[in-house]
């Protein structure tokens, strides 16, 4: 059924044994082919969703479909159509990288050749390193050489760059990307701004348990959350501030004297700081 969603969540409610609502009524539909990125403050509900989307976690009441199954009755088929990437990794530290990946491959019904793999994750030096010599980023790309091994439908990325310096991350983000080109949907989680921005075709920001926004990146919080402000003091020191789509407009046709002028433009991070609040 090519036309079903990858992923369906429809009032998603998981409330765990200690009495607390980890996630409140979620819904989102995510089309085949897509990246979403999954935002939101530590403690939001973000590792909860995507564990009951994994088949990982049980959920208190909603719907789930994950290529029209849902996760909590997965058949092996079913798991062999998803990639899943989690934080922590289950490798094997005595093996090397290559006796890794084609041991893996084994387990599903067509998967990627450890060449392919190698040269996708930019391993091929590492092939006969044993995995617990590995950098931390070096294990990362084998986790999600791992992921992408039987040509998932859906990838779930959890995490994946935390404690990457900056070019393995920019190394990273283009391996992502040519996983994606090949149509791939993916579901990340990210706590930086600007790996969503780079990866994702849209965001969800989570916070409190429940969905604040599912947009395309640069329409999260809508046109007045991204609107310029204006700031100035008057001459009796005064602090004024007003948003404005025209800041020239504005200075030009203000008569009085502006001191300490300035004209902000909210970023990402400003856009998603007001979103999620007193949370953050
Ligand atoms: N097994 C559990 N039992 C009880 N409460 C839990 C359990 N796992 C998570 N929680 C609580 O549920 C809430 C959501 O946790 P979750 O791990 O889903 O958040 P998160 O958005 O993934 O956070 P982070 O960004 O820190 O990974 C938190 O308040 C957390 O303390």
């Amino acid at each position: 059924m090519p036309d079903t969603p990858a992923i369906e969540v429809q009032h998603l409610t998981k409330r765990y044994a200690t009495g607390h609502t980890a996630v409140s009524d979620l819904s989102l539909t995510i089309a085949r082919g897509e990246t979403v990125a999954l935002l939101g403050p530590n403690g939001a509900g973000k590792s909860t969703t995507v564990e009951v989307l994994e088949g990982f976690r049980s959920r208190t009441s909603g719907d789930v479909r994950v290529l029209g199954t849902d996760p909590a009755r997965a058949t092996r088929a079913h798991k062999a159509r998803v990639g899943i990437v989690l934080q922590t990794s289950a490798e094997a530290p005595n093996v090397t990288v290559a006796e890794q990946l084609t041991h893996f491959g084994t387990f599903y019904p067509r998967s990627r050749s450890t060449e392919e793999l190698l040269t996708a994750t930019g391993l091929e030096a590492q092939r006969n390193t044993r995995i617990s010599r590995l950098s931390g980023g070096q294990r990362r790309r084998v986790d999600v050489a791992l992921g992408v091994i039987g040509y998932p439908e859906v990838l779930f990325l959890d995490e994946p760059t935390t404690g990457f310096d900056p070019e393995a991350r920019r190394q990273f983000w283009d391996l992502v990307n040519g996983i994606k080109r090949e149509g791939t949907t993916i579901l990340l989680t990210t706590h930086y701004l600007d790996e969503a921005a780079h990866l994702a075709d849209r965001a969800a920001v989570i916070a409190n348990g429940e969905l604040r926004a599912l947009a395309p990146i640069d329409e999260l919080g809508g046109a007045e959350a991204r609107t310029p402000r204006v700031r100035w003091r008057d001459d009796d020191g005064l602090r004024h501030e007003e948003r404005t789509t025209d800041p020239q407009h504005l200075v030009r046709s203000t008569v009085t004297p502006m001191h300490d002028l300035e004209v902000i433009r909210p970023s990402l991070e400003d856009v998603y700081l007001e979103m999620v609040g007193a949370d953050a």
